[in-house]
């Protein structure tokens, strides 16, 4: 376990065994449909990569890069596009994908702004949820796990940048950001 984590709150395999799961639940809602899998980077992104290939039928891929949190710990409530998604979305069955809602802000902006653009339809998959934090309600349609409100990393999710490589969630040690 890396030195500046406290504790190990789900494990690569317990992570899997929820995706698969999930992957399972989306091939049979989304049937027969072409699926727009929207993930907004960094966070995202072995999320995205593990669930895109645990769907069975046809998916595209497109990306956007969101960033509110930058080097704190707490959302500074202004969601940055810093790069927007390159497909058309009017009429298409969008699925966005989060490593993590916890304010709720990010998916506040990004859900009307999809539907604005013509989208058929728009479902969120995240993998973690922390409904204690939430500021802004935003419907949930595909959840890995609730977890309590402590700040995590791996597996996507960072701190300033850093652990995103690593393969579990874990909670970081107070002292790390706290100094
Ligand atoms: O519900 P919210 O309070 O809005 O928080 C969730 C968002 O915060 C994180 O992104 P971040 O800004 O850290 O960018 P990153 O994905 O590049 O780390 C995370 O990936 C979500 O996109
Ligand atoms: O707990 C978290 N960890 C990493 N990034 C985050 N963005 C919102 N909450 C978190
Ligand atoms: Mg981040």
């Amino acid at each position: 376990m890396h030195n500046d984590v406290k504790t190990i709150m789900f494990t690569e395999a317990q992570i899997k065994q929820r995706v698969q799961e999930l992957g399972a639940q989306i091939s049979r809602d989304y049937a027969g449909k072409n699926i727009l899998l929207c993930g907004i980077l960094k966070g995202a992104v072995m999320f995205y990569t593990d669930l895109a290939r645990s769907i069975d039928g046809p998916v595209e891929f497109d990306f956007m890069v969101c960033s509110s949190y930058g080097s704190s710990t707490t959302s500074s409530g202004f969601v940055k596009i810093r790069k927007d998604l390159d497909s058309d979305v009017q009429g298409r069955d969008i699925l966005i994908i989060e490593d993590i809602i916890d304010t709720g802000v990010t998916l506040s902006k990004l859900k009307p702004l999809l539907l604005e653009r013509g989208a058929n339809s728009v479902k969120i998959a995240t993998l973690l949820s922390k409904p204690s934090r939430r500021k802004v309600d935003v419907p949930v349609d595909y959840n890995g796990f609730e977890i309590p409100d402590a700040f995590v990393v791996g597996y996507g999710l960072d701190y300033n940048s850093r652990y995103r490589n690593l393969p579990y969630i874990g909670v970081l040690k107070e002292e790390v950001y706290n100094h």
